[in-house]
């Protein structure tokens, strides 16, 4: 795609700021873009085309973030309609749905939640009832709780949903199913006959992805629209069994590995605005006889942005890794093989939680570190902060994901006591579960956070023996002991990240530069580092770490922050994000931020005219005592 077609899109891109639109008007405005931007991919991505894979790359970024301070009421289509079809549909099916998807004749959601359950998912009301007269399925949403709400793009955008539904054959359940449901028309677009549509309202983010409300009145769809690759309605209503009645979540594990990379991207462009505005904000004169500083030369500055810069890092390397077992498991799956996906499945709810977490609270970090002008809508600090934090609650809220996690680390770790052996990423659960004397480098570092995890793991089970030993039933043990089971499922992530993230750079740092390897691994370092000092209660109570090592560790974290500081801005500059990407008055690559600042403000309508006109209608009479 040549620079210019590319510009000339942003240009069509330029028009009012979307803080100074209407709900409506956001809306509106971000299905033009999103328009755009598939007629523009499409064209890039003609087969003949010779269209080198990064600049694609690129353009998708460009106009994917300069089209969206928010996200695309397109973004459910891609990421979670297509993956169902995908992953639920039988050959046929995906023959038939996914080049009407692909070519974008139509646009789908993923509709799961409901306005009473969102996590239970045993616990959806939606009822999909089998009538083999008609071979035919009826939904409906009985009570209002049962309405789906929350998906998006559902309110005015999709026309096609996967609607997860409970399926009732001659009055006995058969659990939550993927179904394949048109809702619009396709010509006029009004809802069909049956099917309440609309959207939920203003939100703390993502308001141009239209989430919306769904409610069914006896809706009726044909056999051939529920999905049927794992599990099957025959034409008199026998039901087929599925392998695994897990194999409908498939869709959710995907997503969550999504997620982790997700967060790699979120975090790296907000880190990159923050220390580029902190190379060029200078604040505050500490030696009377020098100019103001950097606000990037505060230790105090770079403590609060270098660990961002290592984290997306960390996060992004944990992804790749995590997308290789998912492919692998994937595979395994297809050919009906399924004893991994319990570990990809906790894995997935160890990751996802823990990348969520420290991104939203470092990517708010990033937006405090940034004092008055981070606070403007047009430093894409705070949208960005929206973004993460969402995904803290979506596609399983960590709490949730982390219990789940536990369920699997408490199986695996009686399975382990009785001599079961353990496989995978908790092997390490076997391991020697001391630490004889601290080992302050970087993989002794890493071995006493495994350590951390085992003993967390191996306690929580002993309090939750002891108290079905007092009586309580396992249910109520477990809730007894929940919060200690997800710490120890935060412990178990940490490992995981910290190991990853060390054995994945390990792998690269062959092929790399000498000053490279070097800035790289600094900020390995500089991670492992960081977490040891945050988990230093940890550390003292399993991990052997003496006053005289924690005030080493301190030493090197600030020696660390010290080498890192002369390529900090390389560091992000390498991130690659244009400035229609960060779309940031603070991050632009130029470091104008003065002059964009000024610029955003005067695009503020009030801006228009001088005195606004609530002078001569209010102010006046009211300061003139005649109100
Ligand atoms: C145009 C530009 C686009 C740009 C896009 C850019 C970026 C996008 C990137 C990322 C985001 C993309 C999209 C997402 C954004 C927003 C959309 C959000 C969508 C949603 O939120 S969809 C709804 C998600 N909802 C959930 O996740 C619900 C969470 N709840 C559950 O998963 C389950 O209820 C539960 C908590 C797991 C419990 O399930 P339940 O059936 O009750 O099981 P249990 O009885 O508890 O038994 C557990 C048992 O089952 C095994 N298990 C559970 N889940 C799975 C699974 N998924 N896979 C495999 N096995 C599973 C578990 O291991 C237990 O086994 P045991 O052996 O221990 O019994
Ligand atoms: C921005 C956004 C986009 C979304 N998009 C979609 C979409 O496209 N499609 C879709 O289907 N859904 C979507 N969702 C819905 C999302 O999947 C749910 O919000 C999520 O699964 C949590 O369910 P809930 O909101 O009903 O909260 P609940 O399940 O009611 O949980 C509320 C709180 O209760 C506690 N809790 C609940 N269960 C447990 C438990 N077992 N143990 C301990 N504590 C518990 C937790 O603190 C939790 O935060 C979206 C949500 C958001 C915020």
């Amino acid at each position: 795609m040549d620079e210019q077609k590319v510009l000339s899109i942003k240009g069509l891109l330029d028009d009012t700021p979307e803080e100074y639109l209407s709900h409506k008007e956001k809306y509106e405005n971000s299905i033009r873009k999103s328009v755009l931007f598939y007629k523009t991919l499409h064209s890039t991505e003609d087969e003949n085309m010779s269209v080198d894979e990064k600049t694609k790359l690129n353009f998708r970024n460009i106009v994917t973030s300069a089209i969206f301070k928010d996200n695309s009421p397109f973004m459910l289509h891609n990421s979670m309609f297509i993956p169902t079809i995908m992953g639920q549909g039988t050959d046929e099916q995906r023959e038939y749905w996914m080049k009407r998807a692909k070519n974008m004749e139509i646009i789908g959601t993923y509709a799961q939640t409901e306005l009473g359950h969102g996590t239970f998912i045993r616990g959806l009301e939606t009822q999909a009832t089998y009538d083999p007269d008609t071979e035919e399925f009826v939904l409906h949403s009985p009570v209002l709780s049962s309405y789906k709400w929350w998906p998006g793009g559902l309110a005015h955008t999709a026309n096609y949903c996967i609607v997860m539904a409970r399926l009732y054959i001659k009055g006995k359940s058969h659990g939550i199913h993927p179904f394949m449901v048109q809702i619009r028309d396709e010509e006029t677009h009004m809802p069909l006959p049956g099917i309440k549509l609309g959207e939920i309202g203003a939100k703390l983010g993502f308001n141009t992805v239209n989430n919306g409300f769904l409610g069914f009145e006896n809706h009726r769809i044909s056999r051939d629209r529920m999905l049927m690759k794992n599990a099957q309605v025959l034409k008199d209503g026998t039901f087929v069994a599925g392998s695994n009645s897990k194999l409908t979540y498939g869709t959710m594990v995907y997503v969550r590995v999504l997620i982790v990379s997700n967060m790699a991207n979120m975090l790296a462009k907000a880190v990159t605005i923050a220390l580029r505005y902190s190379a060029i904000r200078r604040q505050s004169q500490p030696k009377p006889d020098e100019p103001e500083p950097q606000i990037l030369d505060y230790v105090t500055q770079q403590h609060k942005l270098f660990i961002a810069i290592a984290s997306s890092h960390a996060f992004y390397m944990n992804a790749m890794w995590l997308w290789e077992i998912y492919y692998s498991v994937s595979l395994q799956l297809a050919s009906g093989k399924l004893d991994n996906l319990p570990e990809l499945h906790a894995l997935a709810c160890c990751l996802k939680p823990l990348s969520t977490i420290d991104a939203t609270a470092m990517i708010e970090k990033c937006r405090l570190a940034c004092g008055g002008h981070g606070y403007m809508l047009s430093a894409n600090l705070a949208q960005t902060y929206g973004l993460a934090t969402a995904a803290y609650t979506y596609e399983g809220e960590n709490t949730v994901l982390l219990l789940q996690a536990a369920r699997s680390l408490v199986k695996a770790w009686v399975g382990h006591v009785k001599g079961r052996p353990l496989k995978g990423t908790m092997a390490y659960l076997a391991g020697d579960s001391t630490v004889k004397a601290w080992d302050g480098s970087i993989d002794g570092i890493i071995q006493s956070f495994k350590v951390v995890a085992i003993r967390k793991i191996s306690s929580v089970v002993k309090i939750l023996q002891d108290y079905e030993k007092s009586g309580l039933s396992p249910e109520d043990a477990w809730n007894k002991a929940s919060v200690f089971l997800t710490a120890a499922s935060e412990a178990h992530g940490r490992a995981v990240l910290l190991s990853v993230y060390k054995s994945e750079m390990d792998k690269r740092a062959a092929v790399l530069s000498p000053p490279l390897r070097k800035v790289l691994l600094q900020l390995v370092d500089l991670y492992v580092t960081y977490w040891a000092l945050e988990k230093v209660g940890d550390m003292l109570l399993y991990a052997s770490i003496t006053d005289k090592d924690v005030d080493e560790l301190q030493r090197r974290y600030i020696e660390l922050l010290a080498a890192i500081r002369p390529n900090a801005v390389g560091l992000v500059d390498a991130f690659d994000f244009r400035d229609e990407i960060l779309n940031s008055t603070l991050g632009a690559y130029d470091g104008r931020a003065y002059e964009r600042l000024m610029e955003e403000a005067m695009k503020s309508p009030l801006n228009a005219e001088p005195v606004n006109q609530t002078f001569h209608k209010y102010l006046k009479p009211f300061m003139r005592g005649k109100l």
